[in-house]
């Protein structure tokens, strides 16, 4: 059993709360504690009773952080398009102007952290299956169970206003120790069936990649990136847990995510980081170009050579590692770049991958780098403003937050934000998910009908809609 007893959040409370009378605004209190390592997924079906449809899940690729948030402590939305990422920005500084911290640890993942993300583009009408979620949806989390390096922490979150007394303490201090000691022992053992699982209009989609390659045969642009949907529906409601657990241990390299959003989750496991960001320190990658995995380890190198020699995956790979470069020249002081990709190998796929580095410029944000990188020709394509129009107009499909930025900034100005791929939004017993593939030239749209249905795979399986 974890039990924490302090006085720092308390006294944070009352700081807070005359500071919010003196300056007649809320004011954030936040605190953090080293705690005993627990089993992240075990937290996170803790928060179910009290805190169902306001949880996250994070964890990097490397495996290095885990962040865990439950309850809403702030929320940042909107669906206004124009300057989306600067009013983030903008809304975070003010919520922690002010603010009374405590957190003696320098370790990333601790102190207040702000979770979510954007939709791959606001300037397309939303649909009903993304009402839950705002173009921009961020949550500050009431509680956040941090791993970090091996070290356990957990933040709370509180935002006090002028109206609120000690009695806000007493609450929070109640709610903190019931998820820390309600800590199950093991998730329940759940089966569920799945009844339907409906592509949607795959025919129609090929055609579309067939229009889209003429185009480019007219010189109209170079590469655009087109996704489709697939259905599932199952007999029961879709354990959250289950599925991020099958993502934790079938996808190992990748970030694994999960987002709630009034009673909606959208869930998947990316290989692809957009940028990190640790003080002037950049990375970012560039991730195009695929292939299946081998069944033996012979075929499995052969595919893998193949692809690194493919023309057309070469080319597709290509778009994306010269944006990339332009978008960190300009906002680096310095960039490192290798000159060819080489092979990253995840469970159903692998890839043509080029990692790059660089050094912020002391003006570039966080999410002033977002902004600059998204969409990248690994989801949109080029030119990208023609890209983005081709798929606004021609893709039948509403990705909401799939193909776009999700991931966390800190109080610090740090965080991470992948590129949403491999995912689904869950909603009851039902489930969308998604995949796409960048259409070049000489691109075959049953080729690419093939690729797409091997990058439905890590979601499916997780889902339990296939054998792993
Ligand atoms: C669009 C997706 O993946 C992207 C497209 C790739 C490709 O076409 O080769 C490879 C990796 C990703 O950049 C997806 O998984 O849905
Ligand atoms: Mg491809």
């Amino acid at each position: 059993m974890v039990t924490i007893h302090d006085t720092e959040l308390k006294e944070g409370i009352h700081e807070a709360i005359e500071k919010a009378k003196a300056l007649s605004k809320p004011i954030l209190v936040s605190e953090v504690k080293k705690i005993n390592e627990i089993d992240p997924l075990l937290f996170f079906h803790a928060g179910q009773a009290r805190y169902e449809g306001e949880r996250f899940f994070w964890k990097e690729d490397s495996g290095n952080e885990v962040f865990v948030g439950m309850g809403i402590c702030g929320q940042i939305q909107s669906d206004q398009a124009a300057d989306r990422f600067f009013l983030v920005k903008k809304e975070w500084e003010a919520l922690l102007q002010d603010m009374v911290i405590y957190n003696s640890y320098s370790n990333k993942g601790t102190g207040p952290l702000l979770f979510g993300g954007f939709s791959f583009d606001p300037n397309k009408e939303k649909t009903k299956l993304w009402s839950k979620f705002s173009h921009s949806l961020f949550h500050l989390p009431l509680f956040m169970y941090s791993i970090v390096d091996g070290e356990a922490f957990l933040t709370t979150n509180v935002i006090c206003t002028q109206h609120d007394d000690l009695s806000l303490y007493k609450k929070i201090e109640a709610n903190r120790q019931a998820i820390l000691t309600d800590l199950p022992s093991g998730l329940p053992a759940r089966s569920n069936t799945l009844l339907k699982d409906e592509e949607i209009n795959p025919e129609a989609w090929m055609e579309t990649v067939e229009s889209v390659v003429n185009d480019m045969m007219n010189g109209l642009y170079q590469k655009v990136v087109l996704a489709r949907e697939e259905r599932l529906a199952f007999s029961q409601q879709i354990s959250i847990e289950d599925v991020l657990g099958n993502l934790l241990s079938r996808q190992k390299n990748s970030f694994i995510f999960a987002f709630e959003a009034s009673g909606d989750c959208f869930i998947g496991a990316t290989p692809e980081r957009l940028v990190k960001k640790e003080g002037k320190t950049l990375f970012s990658t560039c991730l195009a170009g695929s292939i299946r995995r081998g069944v033996t380890e012979e075929e499995d190198q052969e595919l893998g050579k193949e692809l690194l020699q493919d023309p057309k995956n070469t080319v597709e790979h290509h778009y994306v590692v010269e944006m990339i470069t332009a978008a960190m020249k300009e906002t680096c002081e310095s960039v490192s770049i290798p000159d060819k990709p080489v092979l990253m190998k995840l469970k159903d796929i692998q890839h043509l991958y080029t990692p790059v580095t660089g050094t912020a410029n002391k003006d570039s944000s966080l999410l002033t780098l977002v902004e600059r990188l998204h969409p990248t020709p690994a989801l949109g394509g080029v030119p990208t403003e023609s890209a983005i129009k081709v798929i606004r107009e021609r893709e039948e499909l509403d990705r909401g937050f799939y193909a776009a930025p999700i991931g966390w900034l800190d109080y610090r100005g740090d965080g991470e934000f992948a590129v949403a791929l491999r995912s689904g939004l869950i909603q009851g017993d039902e489930a969308s998910i998604f995949a796409g593939c960048g259409v070049v030239q000489h691109s075959d749209p049953l080729s690419e009908y093939e690729e797409t249905k091997i990058k439905f795979r890590p979601m499916r399986s997780a889902l339990g809609g296939m054998k792993q």
